[in-house]
């Protein structure tokens, strides 16, 4: 990847755009200015060159894996590459499974982050949470099909087309992590990653009836994964138990010097010791604001997950936080702004992923293939460049400092319980949309699920969506909402009520087949 200097006529074209007004005399003291400031980009490029790499990274590693392929017979559509690359032979999560979401970099495996964007992208380092799975002895069965750049909450929007959710396959997974949610109820993977940024570990968690961990933020590292905007980019473990994400968040916690949204003093405890506790202890708030959604809830889905939260042996009380009902309007402005800077017109390039050739691939397709992406990706980019364009950051800057009284007024509630209960979602998994719906009927499937869970991913809280039962035959997910840094009392929580409830629902597949 080697960048030029610009040219006089570069310069000149800029300084009209910019409304400069050089003159050919300050263009040709800028060019000598500008070439010579450009060598830090070259002396970049050579210290990248030749940066030392831990051993066996990444070549070897890398030697005699398999791209994998699209499976022919995958009636959920949810396997993006099926392959097989085995970690070490012991570890914490020797003999599991794991698929692993299509905007996380797997050396040697194409990915597309769900989009045409990224149309023949092979990575060629591991992100490092793949890199921790393979040390702890997982094995990476292939990647799961992610929504066009994680931009839906929906299952219709991949450019690798539609992930349908086990329990119906009329109906919605959920995204962006569908297909990770899909293998996993479908019993093909024992534990998968997924990645949030508005909900989309735990949407699908919810709808295909799995459990999916929010972490705090920064407690997961995101190097080497698509981001949209590093100030709500999260990965997180799912699994079809409390165990099997408390299993995975143990490997893949912690700094790795790389990511700049991590703390480097957090440490990382033994999620597993957590779980054993029951809820006996626990003060538990069912969060008003969460229920009841007008034109939204779907009364049976607020009926599941209160009667299962007043059955916990725990202090159960209602609180509010009335901020959480405006709290969607802040993620909105923050990812359409975001998006359209760091990831539309950056390519990701800004602090964001943290891997040079992803990033410029990103720069690449998204004007090579600009025309095939979906109708979320075309609304983010509209909306977002127009108010960058007018504004500048102003609306970005007004949500992210509301954002910060908003995390106070949960951590005020979070002083007196230790953790929030409400529905994940709204609804029971949708229907998914005609390929040729317009483009009104996609954003809605897209987006109408997200106003219980995008208001962690900008306050941060760890939040988990846990199975809470079936309503109308689909699953229902109870969402909890920890302290910053407790997803140990998060855990031992959700165990709790993964006991009560039983857990992921057994497929008994509804709606034909494709
Ligand atoms: N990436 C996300 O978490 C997301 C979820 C729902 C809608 C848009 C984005």
């Amino acid at each position: 990847m080697r960048a030029q200097p610009p040219t006089p006529a570069d310069l000149a074209a800029l300084s009209a755009r910019y409304g400069f007004g050089l003159t050919g005399e300050d263009l040709a003291a800028y060019h000598e200015l500008t070439t010579e400031t450009f060598e830090s980009c070259a002396a970049v490029e050579r210290q990248w060159a030749a940066r030392d790499q831990p051993a066996g990274q990444p070549a070897d590693r890398i030697a005699g894996r398999d791209p994998g392929l699209r499976p022919q017979d995958d009636r959920l559509g949810a396997w993006q590459r099926r392959t097989s690359i085995k970690g070490a032979p012991e570890g914490p999560l020797a003999g599991r499974t794991v698929a692993v979401k299509d905007n996380v970099c797997v050396a040697g495996v194409p990915m597309s982050g769900g989009s045409a964007a990224l149309d023949g992208f092979v990575p060629a380092r591991d992100a490092t949470v793949v890199t921790r799975l393979l040390e702890a002895g997982a094995e990476i069965t292939g990647t799961s099909v992610c929504e066009d750049l994680c931009l839906s909450g929906g299952s219709h929007t991949s450019a690798a087309g539609p992930v349908r959710n086990p329990h119906d396959l009329t109906r919605s997974a959920g995204g962006s992590s569908s297909g990770s949610a899909a293998l996993l109820a479908a019993g093909e993977v024992d534990l998968a990653i997924g990645g949030d940024q508005g909900g989309s570990v735990r949407i699908p968690a919810a709808w295909c009836g799995v459990v999916g961990l929010k972490p705090t933020y920064g407690l997961v590292p995101c190097t080497g994964s698509v981001p949209i905007e590093p100030s709500v980019d999260h990965l997180g473990p799912m699994a079809r138990t409390v165990a099997g994400v408390a299993d995975l968040l143990t490997v893949i916690a912690g700094p790795d010097g790389s990511d700049p949204r991590q703390d480097p003093r957090t440490t990382v405890p033994d999620y597993r010791l957590a779980l054993g506790g029951g809820a006996g202890e626990l003060r538990v708030g069912l969060l008003a604001e969460g229920f009841g959604l007008p034109g939204r809830s779907d009364p049976a889905v607020d009926a599941t997950v209160r009667g299962l939260v007043r059955r916990l042996d725990a202090d159960v009380r209602d609180v509010s936080v009335p901020g959480h009902r405006d709290a969607p309007h802040l993620w909105t402005v923050i990812v359409v702004a975001g998006a359209a800077t760091q990831l539309i017109d950056l390519a990701g390039g800004g602090v964001a992923g943290c891997d040079p050739e992803l990033a410029a691939a990103l720069h690449r397709g998204r004007r090579e293939h600009a025309g095939r992406l979906s109708a979320t990706v075309k609304l983010v980019t509209l909306l977002g460049a127009h108010l960058i364009h007018t504004s500048g950051g102003a609306h970005y800057a007004m949500a992210r400092r509301l954002a910060a009284r908003l995390t106070a007024a949960y951590d005020a509630a979070l002083a007196g319980v230790d953790v929030l209960a409400l529905p994940t979602l709204p609804m029971t998994a949708t229907p998914l949309p005609a390929p040729a719906a317009p483009p009104r009927e996609q954003v809605a499937r897209a987006l109408e699920m997200i106003p219980n869970t995008c208001p962690f991913d900008v306050t941060g809280h760890p939040a988990i969506s846990v199975p809470a039962g079936l309503s109308g035959g689909l699953p229902v997910g109870l969402m909890l909402v920890g302290r910053h840094g407790d997803e140990a009392t998060l855990l031992r929580a959700a165990a709790a009520c993964e006991r009560l409830s039983g857990g992921a629902p057994a497929i008994t597949t509804t709606g034909g087949t494709r």
